[in-house]
């Protein structure tokens, strides 16, 4: 396997239900951060990229928020599911290639699989984050229950069994979530300017 040239000092792998929030958290770390010093990462880039070629999809849609990655949605996890059975580090992998920041953050583990190939690969770097709303305000954001979606593994994977680092709540009436980051961000700053390869 080819070897990676740059190694990074924190990487954040952030979980949580449709809709809790997760591109947004993530979104609001970069900002804070910068996009010198952190990369948001997505499991599913690469998924979605693979699936849609062999699909003849429309790849932006499949990126985007909208109604048309929902109808793929079932049929993409079945297929993602296919591949991480014959390989559980194959899109935490290709998802990782190219990132040079000191900053990882990974917004889409849905398996512990996928924790674990962080936990392997980055045992010091490692940091897991759970986002969570209330069903009620996940609704308000425009989740619906759909069956073969949440109740399956890419929803439930991580829903028990792991006790996350850090556990993020997403809603109109838990703390800002500035004031919820700051001890993720100030991890995140230190390990910028402080490396853990000059240690
Ligand atoms: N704290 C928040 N304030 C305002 N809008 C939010 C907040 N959290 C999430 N949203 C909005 O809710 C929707 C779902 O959030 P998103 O981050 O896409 O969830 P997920 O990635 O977990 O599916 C998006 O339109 C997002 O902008
Ligand atoms: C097939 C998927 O990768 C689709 C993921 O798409 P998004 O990551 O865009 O999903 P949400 O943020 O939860 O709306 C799920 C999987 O099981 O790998």
């Amino acid at each position: 396997m080819e070897a990676r040239v740059s190694q990074p000092e924190l990487v954040l792998v952030f979980s949580g239900k449709r809709k809790s929030g997760k591109d947004y958290v993530t979104a609001l770390i970069q900002d804070r951060l910068g996009p010198e010093v952190c990369c948001v990462l997505r499991l599913s880039g690469p998924l979605k990229q693979q699936y849609a070629q062999e699909h003849s999809l429309d790849l932006d849609q499949l990126l985007g928020p909208g109604l048309y990655k929902e109808q793929y949605r079932a049929d993409m996890i079945r297929w993602g599911e296919t591949r991480r059975r014959q390989d559980p580090g194959f899109f935490c992998r290709l998802a990782t290639k190219g990132a040079r920041q000191p900053v990882w953050v990974v917004s889409d583990a849905r398996r512990l699989t996928d924790l674990q190939w962080f936990w392997s690969e980055f045992p010091r770097q490692t940091q897991s984050v759970r986002v969570q709303s209330s069903e009620e305000t996940r609704k308000q954001r425009g989740w619906s229950f759909t069956a073969g979606v949440d109740d399956a593994e890419s929803e439930c994977g991580l829903d028990s069994g792991v006790e996350f680092d850090w556990i993020i709540t997403n809603e109109a009436a838990a703390p800002s979530l500035d004031e919820q980051l700051q001890p993720i961000l100030k991890l995140a700053e230190e390990a910028a300017s402080s490396p853990l390869s000059d240690s």
